[in-house]
């Protein structure tokens, strides 16, 4: 029986407050307005950012809310005027909307899209309401996305159809850490064939962009982490060298690293969200010409510094977000990428976890030896 034009009950993981676990619940989700659509979620990636906004440190984050935005689902209905999607669709939530309308999307200068971003950092749909209730309380959506639940709604600006042959499980990592990481080697730094660069934290993100260093014919890759575990697979993602700030004490790492290079690296990339690695990051660039680029994302009010000198002498700081990449005109090509060989996906996922333990996944991306958990959220 279609459910098209119906309130779905279902569950989704609800996160009533900052710093509690999530909890399952039944739900009720509206049918999509105008220009929305609704998805069935098969498949969730849990990013770091999932965890950061549910410790309370995201100043956009609100309460209670249904988080998640590495997703993977199928079309089950469309609003009225969604001519893009239809029934059936395979698709991935983009937390970074695509409208190609806005100033952002024509300015050929961003992959960042005003369409939808206000309503979508105060965790409301762009009619400023929600579409989810839990107990007869409204429940915020987050980053546009909410793939925490069995059927979310999102902006059909903030959706893109994929090919329908590989599997979800996998794909849903192109909702962000593999693209995020890829991206912002390959779209933000541009990284040049011959060039040194350094990465520092060995997550999903920043071995996502040691794989995009390697595509575009980095020299040298050097991997820094405070986990020793991570050797092994960064240089399975295209690391040549291997960091552990640990093991210099009593010399900062950015010494270390422009000792290692001549004078300093061509690319850095922050993944970790630590401000003080970001400083470090852009003081191991090379004089002249050095870029780093920030990816991590730090807590609420916390702030990047360094000596101005640092910039005037050539060192340029950059910021990317989703890699750069255009949700809606660049994911065909990456998901091409997957299946020619030429993209490692599967390798991302070091746990699987049903929705119920939605949970354990939080856990044990705090573990040390996990890259990513996927949570199966309907079969
Ligand atoms: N800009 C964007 O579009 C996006 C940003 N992000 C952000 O990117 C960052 C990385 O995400 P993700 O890969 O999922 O995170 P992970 O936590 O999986 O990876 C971060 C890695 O950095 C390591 N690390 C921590 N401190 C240091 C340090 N001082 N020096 C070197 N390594 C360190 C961590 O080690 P340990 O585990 O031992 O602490 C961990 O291995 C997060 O801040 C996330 O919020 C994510 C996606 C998109
Ligand atoms: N809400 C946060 C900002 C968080 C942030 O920087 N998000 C990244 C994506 S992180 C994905 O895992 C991003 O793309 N930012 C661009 C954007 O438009 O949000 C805060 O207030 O600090
Ligand atoms: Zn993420
Ligand atoms: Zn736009």
């Amino acid at each position: 029986m279609s459910t098209e034009g119906k309130v779905i009950h279902c569950r989704a993981a609800v996160a009533w407050e900052a710093k509690k676990p999530l909890s399952i619940e039944d739900i009720e989700v509206a049918p999509p307005k105008a220009h929305e659509v609704r998805v069935k979620i098969h498949y969730t990636g849990v990013c770091h950012t999932d965890a950061y906004t549910l410790s309370g440190s995201d100043s956009e984050g609100v309460f209670p809310v249904i988080l998640g935005h590495e997703g993977g689902g199928v079309v089950e209905s469309v609003g009225e005027g969604v001519t893009e999607f239809q029934v059936g669709d395979h698709v991935i939530p983009l937390y970074t909307a695509e409208c190609k309308k806005c100033k952002f999307c024509l300015s050929g200068k961003t992959n960042l899209c005003g369409s939808v971003r206000a309503t979508q950092g105060r965790g409301l749909m762009p009619d400023e309401t929600t579409r989810f209730t839990c107990k007869g309380k409204p429940i915020f959506h987050y980053m546009g996305t909410s793939t925490f639940s069995e059927y979310t709604v999102v902006a059909d600006v903030s959706l893109v159809k994929v090919d329908p042959k590989p599997s979800l499980q996998k794909l849903c990592l192109l909702g962000c850490g593999v693209t995020t990481g890829f991206g912002a080697a390959t779209r933000t730094a541009k990284v040049t064939k011959g060039s040194t660069t350094a990465i520092f934290g060995m997550g999903c993100v920043g071995l996502s962009v040691a794989q995009g260093c390697k595509a575009n014919g980095a020299s040298r890759i050097i991997a820094i982490d405070v986990n020793p575990k991570k050797e092994k697979i960064a240089r399975e993602f295209g690391a040549t060298d291997f960091v552990n700030p640990k093991d210099y004490p009593d010399t900062p790492i950015q010494q270390v690293l422009v000792d290692m290079t001549d004078g300093g690296l061509d690319y850095t990339f922050d993944c970790t969200g630590n401000v003080n690695v970001m400083r470090a990051a852009l003081e191991a660039c090379h004089k002249g010409w050095g870029e780093s680029i920030v990816i991590g994302v730090a807590a609420a009010g916390q702030e990047i510094s360094t000596r101005p000198f640092q910039l005037v002498t050539g060192r340029v700081w950059r910021g990317s977000a989703f890699g750069g990449v255009k949700g809606k005109s660049e994911m065909g090509s990456l998901v091409q990428d997957y299946l020619d060989g030429k993209l490692k996906v599967d390798e991302f996922v070091t746990h699987t976890f049903d929705f119920k333990d939605i949970n354990k996944a939080f856990d044990a991306m705090h573990s040390g030896d996990c890259i990513r958990a996927v949570v199966t959220v309907t079969k």
